[in-house]
């Protein structure tokens, strides 16, 4: 199924930047099997025991966050972009692929000691993914794994994330 979910991803030539090669995901959300099938590879990267709470990150990683959290029995965290959530938050500025941005979570999110499950629908050079870990730290949090569905080993970035548990289903 990984070799059936790779080749559903289009390569998307000069998006957002001249020199990015976009990895759109989305032929695999139009496909019912897919989306499921993509939702339930990524919760198996834990055990339901070992998670409180799924983190996922604006905006691709609340498609398959939220489904994820259900399945494990978990609550789940929206990261958003700044701006966005309402009420006391911890922010963090951070570079990716393509540009720099802003994260925030909100303060009362997650109880100090809580264990976490990080999701995003993909990791390339890991700067979205280790300010989201650090945010997540800051609340106290143990983040037990981050999983991804594409993971761009050549930009390397999981050697950014400061965590033994870094799983994808896809690599590049
Ligand atoms: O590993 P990095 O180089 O940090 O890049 C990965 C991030 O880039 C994309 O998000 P984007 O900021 O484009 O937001 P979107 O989900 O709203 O499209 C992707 O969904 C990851 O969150
Ligand atoms: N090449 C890429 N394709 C899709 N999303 C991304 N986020 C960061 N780099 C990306």
């Amino acid at each position: 199924m990984p070799d059936t979910l790779r080749q559903a991803i289009r390569d998307v030539v000069d998006f957002p930047k001249p020199g990015i090669i976009f990895k759109d995901i989305t032929p695999i959300l139009s496909d019912a099997k897919l989306l499921r099938r993509s939702v339930e590879l990524l919760v198996d990267t834990v055990s339901e025991h070992q998670i409180d709470k799924v983190a996922g990150i604006d905006a691709r990683g609340f498609i398959f966050g939220a489904p994820a959290a259900i399945a494990l029995n978990a609550g789940f965290v929206p990261i958003r972009k700044q701006g966005k959530l309402p009420w006391e938050t911890h922010s963090l500025s951070y570079t990716l692929e393509y540009g720099t941005n802003t994260i925030e979570v909100h303060k009362d999110a997650i109880k100090p000691g809580e264990k976490v499950l990080l999701i995003d629908d993909l990791l390339a050079t890991g700067g979205t993914a280790a300010a989201a870990i650090e945010l997540l730290r800051t609340l106290g949090a143990e983040t037990v794994c981050a999983s991804f569905l594409v993971e761009l080993s050549f930009l390397e970035g999981r050697s950014k994330l400061a965590l033994d548990n870094v799983q994808s289903i896809i690599t590049f």
